[in-house]
């Protein structure tokens, strides 16, 4: 293979077709620019319909011209030519010319497979492969890969000149966010890019591999191919903190995807945004699985009976005083303790979630109560028979016995009413509340780890709930995250009082599916074609036109509707660093995704979390047993070869077993250790950014001197990190502080470290005061 620059007569005849596909582009912008004008003007706006087909059009209006123009940037990177003299061009999405044929194939279509899949051993169909270089619509260099040079043409021969796409790519100064990598992905990562949309995919690799970046392509891809399915059911994409969904954010856009859920751990429960680490013995006793049915009984025992019998009091005589009814005599009812705990029993025999079963409990106890309060009656009506002699008026004699069947009914009805009135004294709900109350998660998560005793009687030990102890109103950790999730499951909803509603919400949503389902039916005929020609009716979904019909307001994409529910279910997952993920992490996951549509990235070798993965199979085991398959990415193409040889010293002496990647570059500064006296950085910080010239760099501290840090701006040329914040992004320089500090600051120190000297693209310095940890031999002094 060779491969070489072109020169300029060939520049010139790229730059002629780039221009012309920029003016397509331009056209499809213009059309789309002003179907969204005249779908706001639509005809009908004012009815329901016109309403529901203005926002329905203009929803899809938005987001294509959003997605075209996220393309501008790059639109076209790529061109093969086979040897039938085929040519065609790849760019960031399809375009069509005025007959309809493609001019611009789309990087995720098949088409478009041979421009990452071919190699000089087996290039397929291909004779050349080459990648276009373009500073916003002008092009600025060819780079070619010439597979069969004996089938070029003379003249193409010629002007072939070179330089690595990739390396060039690899080289330039980072900026402070993830950016796409669509023109130089490399044949494994392809591999990961386009498995199939089912089961579970695990992408292992060591740091730098590009995992988090195929990951993202992927997602594209999934959303490319699958758009049916995964424009309704959404795509989720779980990072390990915010500081990284910032770093990745501009990815998907810039591929002209917008519409994903990115979330993180600490978000995963709608309306909570944890942000707090639990320390390492915490994070172990959180993340366990045992702690689902620590939850359980939690949840148990908040379902109470009294140690005896049930009192309560209630008004037996009341009388207006002053405009006010006041009571001016109490009687106490009794159920005794045996009906209290059948009733409770029996909630719990239902197998319903708590608040959800609070309605049986109720209801039995309300009719002891009631049948207590009609005893008592009966008791005091006979004690004052006894003293009164009634008149014989000589007729009751003829009266028949009432039937029985009608007897029980009346009673029934009685019994009722008695519930019903025993239900409006305040006394009777607060004893209700005290044995069944209406729990919220955050209730109970919250008042259990405030509580001792609470958190032994659930099933915790001594030395775990005092590990876990902490004050009421205690701000959420990222370990809390799972068991509010898990209350959520296990409390379920409120439904006193909701009954109703729920049941008017349900008629008025079947209504509205019915009304989307003429709308769609209506719009038949009413072509609104994309490039791919896709119809209205295959955009949007019954159940998508309901929702926006129902919402009234601006139209809720997927991604935003399924952001706000936490019991939505998603039609992929992907979840990166998830190494990091406690058992009970994996738990509140899966509950998102029961197809296991899962894309699972990660490096067990960097492991930080005391309570995360050690091996793939172990964290898989309780949901996809062994359905699910890896792919392995062992190249590094961020750390240079000369960080990475100091990096596998660490891997060795804490991992043993894991394989460190290999690094595609060589040539960068050695990496050095810098003994000071004092830990003070500042002059090494002078240096290394005086030697990358521009680029940014990274300060990485051991947790206990990362104090009076302001929040972190990615984008600055400075930032100080602890190892936790630093997991997955990478800086041109990076300055380790106090390496011994680190490795002792948790179980994992090891791993910690591996990852800190793993984020450099160019250079490492290391600064220690205490003795050089062994592992770090290899640094210069
Ligand atoms: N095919 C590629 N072309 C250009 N750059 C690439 C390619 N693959 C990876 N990179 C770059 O390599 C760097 C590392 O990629 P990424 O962050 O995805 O690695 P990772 O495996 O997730 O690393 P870590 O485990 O350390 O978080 C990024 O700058 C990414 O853009």
């Amino acid at each position: 293979m060779s491969s070489r620059q072109v020169s300029s007569p060939q520049i010139e005849a790229e730059q002629s077709h780039i221009t012309m596909l920029y003016c397509h582009l331009d056209e499809a912008r213009e059309r789309a620019e002003t179907s969204l004008k005249e779908a706001h003007r639509s005809p009908g706006v004012g009815t329901a319909r016109g309403m529901v087909e203005r926002e329905m059009f203009s929803g899809e209006y938005a987001r294509r011209l959003a997605r075209l123009n996220g393309v501008e940037h790059g639109l076209c990177f790529g061109r093969v030519d086979d040897s039938d003299g085929e040519t065609l061009y790849i760019g960031r999405i399809g375009l069509r010319d005025g007959d309809g044929e493609p001019v611009l194939i789309d990087w995720r279509a098949p088409a478009a497979r041979p421009f990452y899949t071919a190699t000089p051993g087996n290039p397929g169909s291909l004779v050349r492969r080459r990648h276009l270089h373009t500073r916003n619509r002008t092009v600025i260099g060819v780079d070619d890969e010439v597979f069969d040079l004996d089938r070029m043409s003379d003249a193409d021969r010629r002007s072939l000149v070179g330089e690595a796409a990739l390396l060039a790519t690899l080289r330039r100064a980072r900026t402070g966010k993830m950016s796409e990598v669509v023109a130089t992905i490399q044949i494994e990562q392809d591999r990961v890019i386009r498995s199939g949309l089912h089961g579970t995919l695990v992408v292992q690799g060591g740091p730098g591999t590009g995992k988090t970046v195929a990951a993202l392509h992927r997602a594209a891809y999934l959303l490319y191919t699958h758009r049916d399915v995964l424009e309704r059911r959404g795509v989720l994409i779980i990072g390990p903190n915010d500081l990284f969904s910032r770093y990745i954010e501009q990815v998907l856009p810039s591929l002209g995807e917008s519409d994903v859920v990115m979330t993180t751990l600490g978000r995963l429960y709608p309306g909570i945004a944890a942000t707090a680490e639990d320390s390492p013995s915490q994070a172990v006793i959180k993340g366990a699985l045992r702690m689902a049915e620590v939850m359980a009984g939690a949840v148990q025992d908040r379902q109470r009976v009294p140690r005896g019998d049930l009192e309560v009091k209630i008004p037996a005589r009341t009388s207006v005083r002053g405009g006010k009814e006041v009571v001016v005599d109490w009687t106490t009812l009794r159920v005794d303790h045996g009906t209290c705990v059948i009733a409770r029993d029996r909630a719990r025999a239902l197998r319903s979630p708590h608040n959800e079963s609070r309605h049986v409990f109720v209801l039995d106890m309300l009719r002891a109560l009631a049948t207590a309060e009609a005893e008592q009656y009966e008791r005091l009506m006979d004690e004052e028979e006894l003293g009164v002699v009634l008149p014989d008026d000589g007729d009751s004699w003829l009266e028949l016995p009432p039937d029985e069947e009608e007897m029980r009914v009346e009673e029934e009805e009685t019994l009722r009413e008695a519930c019903r009135v025993l239900w409006e004294q305040p006394t009777v709900r607060q004893a209700m509340d005290e044995l069944w109350p209406i729990l919220t998660p955050e209730q109970l998560v919250g008042e259990l780890l405030a509580d001792w005793e609470a958190m032994l009687s659930a099933g915790l030990d001594a030395g775990e709930a005092g590990e876990l102890l902490r004050p009421p109103g205690a701000p959420w950790t990222v370990g809390d995250v799972p068991l509010l999730d898990e209350a959520a499951e296990l409390l379920g909803s409120d439904l006193t009082g909701d009954r109703e509603r729920d049941r008017a919400n349900a008629a008025e949503r079947r209504d509205e599916q019915a009304y989307a389902r003429d709308v769609l039916t209506y719009n038949e005929d009413f072509e609104i074609l994309d490039e791919a020609g896709a119809r209205l009716g295959d955009l949007l979904d019954v159940g998508t036109l309901a929702e926006r019909h129902h919402d009234r307001g601006p139209a809720l994409t997927t991604a935003q509707r399924a952001a706000a529910d936490r019991t939505w279910v998603y039609g992929h997952v992907i979840l990166d660093e998830a190494q990091e993920l406690s058992a009970m992490a994996w738990r509140s996951v899966m509950r998102r995704i029961p197809t296991r549509s899962l894309t699972v990235v990660g490096d067990i070798a960097q492991t930080g979390s005391a309570a995360g993965a050690r091996t793939w199979e172990e964290v898989l085991a309780p949901y996809a047993e062994e359905r699910w398959r890896e792919e392995r990415l062992m190249i590094n193409y961020r750390t240079p070869a000369e960080i990475m040889d100091v990096a596998a010293d660490v891997l060795r002496a804490v991992a043993p077993d894991q394989v460190p990647p290999q690094s595609v570059r060589t040539g960068e500064a050695p990496p050095r250790a810098i003994r000071q006296t004092s830990l003070d950085f500042a002059e090494v910080v002078k240096s290394e950014l005086a030697a990358i010239g521009e680029g940014r760099l990274a300060v990485i501290v051991p947790n206990a001197r990362h104090t009076g840090f302001a929040e972190v701006d990615l984008e600055a040329p400075v930032v100080v990190l602890t190892v936790t914040q630093s997991k997955g992004l990478e800086f041109d320089a990076v300055v380790v502080v106090a390496p011994d500090e680190i490795l002792a600051q948790s179980p994992k120190g090891g791993h910690d470290l591996y990852v800190a000297i793993t984020r450099a693209t160019k250079r490492l310095a290391v600064v220690h005061e205490a003795e050089l940890p062994d592992m770090l031999a290899k640094l210069a002094r």
